[in-house]
């Protein structure tokens, strides 16, 4: 593949999933998107239970699988290099649009609470939940998270520097700011309903077990540095999970 295609795939990449998590948003408020957590067809509950758990299974398995240096490997021995990780971008994307075509959702709520500034307080802190994460991405490295500094540093015939540990803003408070961004952008709502509640457990479990195979491979990359800091620093709560071993 010539190198301009390379760095064309990747932008492409990187702007289908901008539209796909911005929509993302949309889809756990219910504002502004035609189908949403709370709003599509809906299904008899154990068909709409069965069928979410499915799409969030799907979720983890390519999330977890296309992160693994093993999968890596093996990829690019096909796949060019400079656009590995635009290929897990454009994945992702693909299937956060199979969860929103697909997603059914489950009447019944488990609350909702009344008066307009406990409901405000609750938005506040989901959306706090989304600035932390987009913030996140930049503190640890935006444009290579999602392929572009490779595409560019590909197009200049550039090697990639190899990873180096870095500890910025909320990096010292827990492990995973990222990760606890959308723990309280999936959690904080006013109105939990089942299919809501399924959604935010599910992706619970995929990010704990997710945290467990990425803090393998960053101790195997980083070594004794990322074992120090997590004993030092808590997981996704600041204070809380760190490593004992
Ligand atoms: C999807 S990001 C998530 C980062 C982190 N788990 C979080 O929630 O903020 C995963 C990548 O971030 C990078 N990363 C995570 N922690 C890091 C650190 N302390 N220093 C340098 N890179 C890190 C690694 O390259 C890892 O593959």
């Amino acid at each position: 593949m010539a190198r301009s295609l390379r760095f064309l795939f990747g932008v492409t990449a990187y702007f289908f999933f901008f539209v796909t998590f911005v929509y993302l948003i949309g889809f756990m408020t219910n504002q502004l998107v035609p189908r949403s957590i709370n709003v599509g067809p809906i299904a008899g509950t154990w068909q709409a239970v069965l069928i979410n758990i499915g799409l969030i299974a799907l979720f983890g398995i390519q999330h977890s699988i296309m992160a693994r240096p093993a999968f890596k490997a093996a990829l690019t021995r096909f796949w060019p290099q400079a656009i590995e990780r635009s290929l897990y971008v454009m994945l992702t994307g693909v299937v956060l649009c199979l969860m929103y075509w697909f997603w059914r959702p489950i009447p019944g709520v488990l609350w909702s609470l009344e008066g307009d500034v406990i409901r405000t307080v609750i938005w506040a802190i989901a959306a706090s939940g989304w600035g932390i994460v987009f913030i996140s991405t930049f503190l640890i490295s935006h444009f290579e998270l999602f392929g572009l500094h490779q595409i560019w540093s590909d197009l200049r015939n550039r090697s990639l520097p190899a990873l180096t540990f870095r500890q910025p803003l909320f990096y010292k408070l827990v492990r995973h700011p990222i990760y606890t961004g959308f723990l309280l952008a999936f959690w904080a709502t006013p109105d939990m309903t089942y299919g809501h509640l399924l959604f935010a457990a599910g992706m619970t479990i995929y990010i704990i077990v997710g945290i467990r195979y990425e803090e393998r491979d960053l101790k195997d990359n980083l070594g004794e540095v990322y074992k120090e800091y997590s004993r030092q620093v808590g997981m996704v709560i600041p204070g809380l999970g760190k490593n004992r071993d």
